[in-house]
């Protein structure tokens, strides 16, 4: 029930990365004063050997969000990931975990944090080869120092929920890469951490298993609610994967928003030329480009009440609904007509031809069912109705002119 904004509570911010800086070189003073004086990136490589990683970066990562972070090569993606649990250090700014500084944290606080809150997965896996699977995922637990009575049931756990139950004994070189990926998961996940951080995770699966491990990672993520920070180069899988996107350039931000805020207000000419030849029928859901349910007329009234509703909002057909919003059916204006100089109930001259789809379907199925239909009714899983998509909705939503 929609009860007003007043009633929405506030993400947590688990992760508050501030004035973040990373200059790769031994001046990085001299290539900070150059940076300030507007030399670009290049400039300052060309003049001082210096290479500017990150430069004064300031974001949010909320708790548990997956956070995408996006670019070309060489944008500062990785750096940006390392500088979180500090296999790279900063060289200017803060990274606060739960409140606490992991620029400023002393090698003990950073053991701790990275025992207790952190969790990576890299691209190349960086499993133990001759080990078998629940060596390679019980091993994050054993360099913890958890007790091999402990250790193994928690691997055990974390190898069934990456499906990988049944290979607890092969060896990891005798797997496929999907599944050299699944016990890299499992290994992050066994220490049962609040953060994970994902370094390009899936970039050396061929596109159908990797597009599997996506669909896999976000069911994941809907059971334990971690914090997922994704590295990616790929802005499919950024789209996919990202409640929110960060895309990056030269070592600075260019943009943070949904798949959606990127897609339809770029904030530079960077960000739409990166976001050029996406397919917006893929992003795009129902919900994202339904209108309000309204109106609706209740079963219980008649057609003249239809009629009169349709007139008042200059439309030609509406919905028809129970007491728990349900839809029933559909009444056009022509049977309304009918219905009422009939003397007819609505249930008499209603049509029950009504296609009922779900918030998340997205826009490319919906455009072969919208072509010719009526409006169609959005209904999520307990069939009440949220939202009515009409053919304008959806064309609208992907600037096509209507012809
Ligand atoms: N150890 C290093 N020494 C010197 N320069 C580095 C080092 N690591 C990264 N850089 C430089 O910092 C910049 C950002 O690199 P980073 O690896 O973070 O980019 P990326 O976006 O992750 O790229 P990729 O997708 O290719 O991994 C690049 O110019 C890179 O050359």
């Amino acid at each position: 029930m929609l009860t007003g904004d007043f009633n929405i509570q506030k993400p947590k911010k688990k992760i508050e990365v501030r004035n973040l800086t990373k200059i790769f070189g031994k001046k990085p003073r001299k290539a900070l004063s150059l940076i300030e004086k507007g030399f670009t990136k290049r400039d300052i490589f060309e003049k001082t050997g210096q290479n500017v990683g990150l430069y004064n970066v300031n974001f949010d990562i909320y708790e548990s969000e997956i956070f995408v972070i996006m670019g070309l090569s060489g944008s500062g993606k990785s750096t940006l990931l390392r500088c979180i649990n500090r296999l790279i250090d900063p060289t200017d700014g803060h990274i606060l975990l739960d409140g606490d500084d992991v620029a400023t944290a002393s090698s003990e606080e950073l053991r701790e944090m990275r025992r207790k809150k952190m969790g990576m997965v890299f691209q190349n896996f960086a499993l133990i080869p001759h080990r078998t699977v629940l060596d390679n995922v019980a091993y994050g637990l054993e360099i913890q120092g958890v007790s091999k009575d402990k250790r193994y049931p928690k691997a055990n756990e974390a190898i069934e929920t990456v499906g990988l139950k049944g290979y607890e004994d092969s060896r990891t070189s005798q797997l496929s890469g999907g599944m050299q990926q699944r016990v890299g998961l499992a290994r992050a996940l066994a220490t049962d951490p609040d953060i994970l951080l994902m370094d390009e995770a899936f970039s050396a699966l061929d596109p159908l298993i990797r597009s599997e491990m996506q669909d896999e990672l976000l069911a994941l993520e809907d059971k334990m609610q971690k914090t997922i920070v994704f590295v990616s180069h790929d802005l499919d899988e950024a789209l996919k994967l990202g409640d929110r996107i960060m895309i990056m350039n030269d070592g600075k931000i260019a943009q943070i928003g949904t798949a959606e805020e990127i897609l339809t207000e770029p904030a530079d000419d960077y960000v739409s030329r990166f976001v050029a030849g996406v397919d917006r029928t893929k992003i795009f859901t129902a919900e994202a480009v339904m209108k309000r349910a309204e109106p609706v007329v209740s079963i219980n009234s008649g057609p003249k009440v239809a009629l009169q509703l349709m007139r008042e909002h200059g439309i030609s057909s509406i919905f028809v609904v129970n007491r728990e919003k349900h839809v029933e059916g559909i009444i056009k204006v022509d049977d309304a007509l009918k219905g009422s100089k009939e003397g007819k109930g609505l249930r008499d001259v209603m049509s029950h031809d009504v296609t009922i789809i779900h918030p998340d379907t997205p826009l490319n199925e919906l455009i072969p069912i919208i072509e010719n239909s009526s409006p169609l009714a959005v209904a999520k899983d307990d069939g009440k109705l949220i939202g009515i998509i009409v053919r304008g909705s959806v064309l609208g939503a992907l600037a096509i002119e209507e012809v």
